[in-house]
Order: structure tokens, then sequence, then C-alpha cells
């Protein structure tokens, strides 16, 4: 009785009668009768809305999410109840899980037709990978060094992802940056529409296409990154966190959900498939607000600031304070603020890593380990992000790598207390 007059309350806008029953069977289902906690009881029923929405079954500890950077819903000044960026990105999480967990029990039309006879030279593939394996040497020797260790088709899976990711960020980064308009961006989206559908433009987008007929890829995450791309075209600045979160998860979240279905979760994993990928979509959001932390100087040269204008305005900071480059203790209590933020997304991120296969544990913590360390290079450098930028020296990178090797060791953390 609880759960229906929360769920009323909740008010979700464009909820029909019909989901609403649906969740709230799901939601009876799962929620105790003497949970009082209002919280606790507010995310169990938008997870149920999520699963009637999605009409899969939930495991029941996937329903209670208490992760404190998460704010599922945000209510207006009016009273509505309105979804955050969060909410809407783990709607494309449970998708992909979905599609990973179909998947792996074998139902052949879920896998993408792709028709044999791609039209490559005799050897084209093998060519097509060897160059995106160069590409991601040159651009990313961590991860080049780590995809060493995975199995022969995941490490040319991840080269050629990597690659695609990164012709999609020299869009609008790189040379012709400045000749990039929107529909230079459609047509790229166009093309990735051809290569999921087996008719690739040329070797790497060959390469891309293969892999997609081998692994559960889904298209969400590539379309979403190409979205990230066209906000960067048209937006210099991020009103709240809300908004941070979201082009986060375009440019950066995504990378995590098209690599999960490659690097595959341990088979004793006890976890749930959400929870890898949302631990996923975390280290890619970790990633990106370090990112951001990093390179505010070179960003603000550039016009751009992607810190939330609410949280600056907050610390008592304008775009002003910004452009001037100061560090000042008003920036350092910021900085403070924003580091902690991304560390909890780290954090967050950590627990999955264990889950994933053995061999792709590596790289995953090798490149966990050294983002995270640009943090404290920031900090080292008493949060001078405006003129110095933050860099893991050789030795320390060099050091990440054995750790994280032993890291990789360590049992899935969903089997940790079921063993005590
Ligand atoms: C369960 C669990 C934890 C699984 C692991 C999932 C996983 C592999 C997550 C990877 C997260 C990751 C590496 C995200 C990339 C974040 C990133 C750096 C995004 C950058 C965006 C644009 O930012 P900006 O322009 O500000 O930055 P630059 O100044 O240009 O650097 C990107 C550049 C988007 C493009 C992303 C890439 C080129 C990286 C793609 C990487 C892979 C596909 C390899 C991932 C594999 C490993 C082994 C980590
Ligand atoms: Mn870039």
């Amino acid at each position: 009785m609880a759960a229906i007059t929360l769920l009323r309350s909740a008010s979700l806008p464009g909820l029909s009668d019909a989901l609403a029953r649906d969740a709230q069977h799901v939601c009876s289902s799962f929620l105790p009768n003497n949970n009082n906690n209002k919280e606790k009881k507010r995310r169990w029923i938008l997870c149920s809305l999520k699963y009637a929405c999605l009409g899969v079954d939930p495991a029941p500890g996937e329903i209670a999410r208490t992760s404190p950077v998460y704010s599922s819903l945000t209510v207006t000044p009016a009273g509505e109840a309105v979804i955050s960026s969060e909410q809407k990105v783990y709607d494309v999480v449970l998708k992909q899980a979905a599609l990973l967990k179909r998947h792996l029990r074998p139902q052949p039309h879920t896998i993408p037709i792709i028709p044999k006879d791609l039209d490559l030279p005799r050897n084209g593939l093998k060519q097509a990978y060897h160059r995106c394996g160069e590409i991601c040497e040159e651009y990313a020797k961590t991860f080049y060094l780590g995809t060493m260790l995975m199995t022969e088709d995941r490490r040319r899976a991840i080269w050629a992802i990597y690659v695609w990711c990164r012709r999609t960020d020299e869009l609008v980064d790189g040379p012709n940056a400045s000749h990039i308009t929107p529909s230079a961006l459609d047509r790229w989206e166009k093309r990735l529409d051809d290569l999921f559908t087996g008719r690739p433009y040329d070797m790497l987008d060959a390469a891309l296409s293969d892999t997609i007929s081998k692994f559960p890829i889904d298209i969400q995450p590539f379309r979403d990154m190409i979205e990230g791309m066209r906000s960067d075209l048209r937006k210099t600045r991020y009103k709240n966190f809300d908004e941070l979160y979201m082009y986060c998860y375009y440019v950066a979240g995504t990378v995590g959900l098209m690599s999960v279905p490659v690097m595959g979760i341990a088979p004793e994993s006890k976890a749930t498939t959400e929870s890898v990928y949302s631990a996923a979509l975390a280290l890619g959001i970790a990633n990106q607000l370090t990112n951001i932390l990093r390179d505010v100087g070179e960003d603000a040269r550039r016009g751009r600031i992607y810190l939330p204008q609410d949280e600056l305005a907050e610390a008592g900071l304008s775009d002003e304070d910004i452009f001037n480059g100061v560090v000042t203790n008003k920036w350092r209590s910021f900085m403070k603020r924003q580091i902690k933020r991304a560390r909890m997304f780290f954090e967050e991120a950590e627990r999955g890593v264990t889950e994933l296969s053995q061999a792709s544990r590596w790289p995953v913590w090798a490149s966990l380990l050294l983002y995270r360390q640009i943090l404290d290079e920031i900090e080292a450098n008493d949060y001078n992000n405006f003129t110095k930028r933050a860099y893991v020296g050789k030795a320390k990178k060099l050091l990440a790598l054995p750790v994280a090797y032993g890291r990789s060791l360590l049992m899935p953390y969903s089997l940790r207390n079921s063993q005590k």
C-alpha cells in the first residue's frame, strides 16, 4: 500500500496507468513491508518503473542503489518530478545489460546480421585490425599494453572500438575541427549506421563492423557519443552537475558501455549484469570528470568552461575568475569538492572491475589507477590547473602496472562475502 502511495506521489510525467500497475506489481514483490526508509522506497519505486518499462525482472540487490553521487528524481519548484540525467542514462545501462543477458542465453536473431562478403581485399580484415592496433599504440600506450593480455579476438575488438572513438573525438578536437558542422556529424552517424549493417566505408570501419558481428554490442552508446560531440559544437557552459553528468555520459560513459560486451563478465561472478554496466559507466564518468579538472586552463583558453555554473556561483566564483586563472582559497575549496566527486565515481567503478573476465581486468585496473592519479597530481600542484598540466610521471606510471596486475588477480567482489 505504501508503495502505491509513493508511486502516486512521484507523479512521473508520462506514466501511464498500465505502466504504473506493472511497476506497482514489481515493486510490491520486492519492497519489504517493514521498510520505513523513504529514500530507499523512492529508489525502489523508480527502479521498478524502469524494470516495468523494460519488461525484465530485477535482481533484489539491484533495486536499492544508494550511492551518494546519484540523485534519481529532481523536483522542480512547481513540485513536478523530473527524471534526472542519471536516471535517463541508467535506462540505457539497463537496456545494454538486457541485451547482453539475452546474448548469454543464445538467441541468434539478437546478434547483428553482417553479410559475410565484406568487400575487402584478401587479408583485408587482418590488416584493418593491425592498423587499429597501431593507432591505439600511438595514441594510448597504456591501453595498448593492457590489451596485450587479452585474448586475440577481444584485443582486436577493443582496438577497433578505440579507433572509432578516437576518430569521433578528432572530428571536434582535431586539426579540421573548425570545419566541422552538425551536418558533418550527421554524415558520421550515417556511416555508423552503415557499418552496423555490414556496409563499412573504409578499412577502420570494417574492423568495427567485424567486431560488432562477433560481440553483442549495441549501436546506442556509439550514437550517444556522436551526440556528445554535437553538444560540444553548440555548448560551452553547463548549468549544473546534472547537465555535466549527461555530457560525461555521452563522451565517456558510452566507452564503458561499448567495452563491457567485449571484455566479458567473469563466469564465476555473482554480480548482476546491470551492476557491471553501472560500474563501467562510472569509470567513464570518473575519467571524463578528471579530464575536465585537469584541462580547466586549456579549455578556458578555448572559451569553454565545463564546470557546473551553479557550483561555481555557490563557491563565489565567476567565469571571469576562470579566465583570469588565479589560484585562490575559494578555488582550492571548489576544486576539493570536484575532486571528491570524481573519486566517488572511481570508487563506484572499482567493484565492477573485479567482476570482469580475468584477462580484461588488468588493462581496466591500469587505466583506473593511472587516471585517478591525475587527481593526486592536481592536488600536488596546489590546484593550479590553469597553467600547470597535471601529469603522472613515468615512474609512477610504471609502478601502477604491477599494482594493477595484483588487483586483477583478486576474486570478484560479488564472491567475497558468499565464501566467508
Ligand atoms: C566494469 C568496468 C569498470 C569496466 C570497464 C569499462 C571500461 C573499459 C571503461 C573505459 C572508460 C574509458 C577509458 C573512458 C574514456 C574516457 C575518455 C578519456 C573520454 C574522452 C573523451 C573526450 O574528452 P576530451 O576531448 O575532453 O579529451 P581529450 O583532451 O581529447 O583527451 C574522449 C577522448 C572520447 C574518446 C575516447 C577514447 C578515444 C578512449 C576509448 C578507449 C577504449 C575503447 C579502450 C577502453 C579500454 C580500456 C582497456 C580501458
Ligand atoms: Mn578530445
